[in-house]
Parts: structure tokens; sequence; C-alpha cells
């Protein structure tokens, strides 16, 4: 019933226990916080909140046109509603390093578990489309230290994206993921990794958490979380996924009441009213007056 009884101050320990055990966490990409729910009633470990999301989400291509209100504003709304502990994209984090300091506190205030912030340059694109450019190693270090020292709960975890694979190669992201570590970074994202030997080079290389993005229609392949496990990755994004699955199925239901005139032939497809009001525990709200949820719904 209405928002998380966790702390976002128990939900950041917890995440770091979770991280420091070594098994692989699964964070699917919540669009909006329903789909929180949903991922923490499936089981999964964690939520991320990606910037792909949020921008499509406004109708809004994925370049750095949010701003850190509408970021920090949607993640809250998404990070409340569940018990999970939530991981949100903050792309180059808004700014010169001491934006990005102010970043870290308001996604604090937010009650986010962590963030990433990544070395594109503005304006940045998704990391798995052609034509990247990144900041020098000197810029990238900066908005990591100042993202360190800025955080008020030593458990935020600071997570450093790199998107230099795609630039100057895998040696490269080596040598930027190590820099990162040693600027205060508690977890690396190496970017467009193409195959799982790379994902093993960047383990070998740092002694932090790593992060593996299963987007689809990238330049990674899709692996499975046993196979990232094998290798020794710790999170696992499938970050548009879900918006992905959800916009394809409304796409298909358009096309259904325009071809049958009624979605009748849908009704298998839908999350059905009884399990919605599950999801939200709409009777948990009885607790404030016992007249609300006094009806059934047949399934
Ligand atoms: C992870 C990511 O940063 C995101 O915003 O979700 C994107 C995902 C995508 O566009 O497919 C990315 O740059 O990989
Ligand atoms: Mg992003």
């Amino acid at each position: 019933m209405l928002y998380s009884t966790t702390t976002p101050e128990d939900k950041r320990r917890i995440f770091r226990e979770r991280l420091a055990s070594g098994e692989l966490l699964r964070f699917p990409g919540a669009f909006n916080p329903l789909s929180a729910r949903l991922i923490e009633q499936k089981g999964f470990d964690g939520v991320y909140i990606s910037g792909a999301v949020l921008s499509a989400d406004l109708g809004l291509p994925d370049i750095g046109l949010t701003t850190l209100t509408e970021v920090a504003g949607r993640a809250k709304q998404i990070a409340r509603m569940t018990e999970l502990p939530a991981l949100v994209d903050a792309d180059t984090g808004f700014g010169e390093p001491m934006n990005v300091a102010r970043t870290i506190q308001e996604l604090e205030d937010a009650g986010l578990a962590g963030m990433h912030i990544e070395d594109q340059v503005n304006p940045k694109r998704c990391g798995h489309l052609d034509g990247k450019q990144v900041v020098d190693e000197s810029t990238a270090l900066k908005r990591i230290r100042s993202a360190a020292d800025a955080r008020r709960d030593d458990n935020f975890l600071i997570m450093a994206r790199t998107d230099i694979r795609a630039v100057d190669g895998l040696d490269a992201a080596v040598d930027r993921a190590k820099k990162l570590v040693d600027a205060g970074a508690d977890a690396i994202f190496p970017e467009a990794m193409r195959d799982l030997s790379e994902f093993e080079v960047i383990r070998k290389a740092v002694d932090v958490p790593i992060l593996a993005n299963m987007t689809e229609f990238g330049k990674s392949e899709l692996f499975t979380t046993a196979q990232l496990a094998d290798v020794g990755i710790n999170i696992v994004i499938w970050p548009v996924s879900l918006l992905r699955i959800a916009m394809g199925a409304a796409g298909r239901a358009l096309d259904t009441i325009t071809e049958e005139g009624a979605l009748t032939s849908k009704l298998d497809e839908m999350q059905h009213r009884a399990d919605l009001y599950e999801l939200i525990d709409y009777e948990g709200y009885n607790h404030f007056d016992t007249s609300v949820f006094n009806f059934t719904v047949a399934r």
C-alpha cells in the first residue's frame, strides 16, 4: 500500500551487501512506477531507471534533453514504489563537476540506491550508436571525483560508465576503467562490449562490480544470465526491454481495434484487472476505510 516501507538508506545498504556477495543481480528497466512493482513481484533484485526510457516516455530522443529535475522527479516516483534498490542513469551528470555534485545530492534525496555517469560529450547519444565522442581523461575523472565527494551516504553507489570502447578500442576501455576506479568509482559500466571475452578483460582489470547492458538492437550480443555470471558480471540491466515489449503490444492492440473492431481477442494478453489491483494492493487501503475494497473481481 502507498509507497515502499524500506528507507533509501536501508535499500543502499542491502544493495551493497548483495553486490559484495559477488552474485549476479538482475535489474530490469522500469518504464513507470507500476512496472517497478511488477519487477519486485516477479522476484528480481533491483530496478534500473533508464535515460533512454525517460526521454522516450516524453517523446524525445536520448540526447541529453532531459533535465536533472525531470530525471530526479521521475526516478523518485519509481524508486519509492518498490522495496528494491533503484539504479538511475544520470547521463553525463547534467553539467560541469559542480553540477555533478548537485546531481548526486538530488538523486540521494530522491531515494535512489545509486546512479551512473558516463564519459560522453554533450550532446550524448545511445551508447550503442555509431559516431559517439568521449571527453578527455581529466574531465571524465573529475566527474567521478566530484560525484564521490558530494554524496552524504557512503552506500550511495557511484558507478562510472565508459563509452570509450567504441571510440578508442578495448585497451583504452581497460585504461579508463582503472582510472575511474582510482578516481572513486564504486562500480564500472563498460558500454557496448562486443562479446563475452571483452567483459572478461574488464573483469580482470578492475576489482569493483561490473554492469552488463543487455539492450536490444545494439552492439552487444544478448547473453543469458548464466553466461554473464560465468564471466563475473555483478549487475545486468535490460534497460529499455519492458518499454519495447509494452509499446510493441500496444501497437498490435491498436491494429486489432482497427481490424476487428474490438479487443476481445487480446484479453489473454492483458494484465487482468484483478492482477492490477493485487499489484497496487488495492485491498490494503481497507486499513483506512473498510468500504474502500468491498467488491470482488471475477477472473
Ligand atoms: C543504458 C542506456 O544508457 C539507457 O539509457 O537505458 C542506453 C540504452 C539504449 O539506448 O539502448 C544506452 O546508451 O545503452
Ligand atoms: Mg542512457
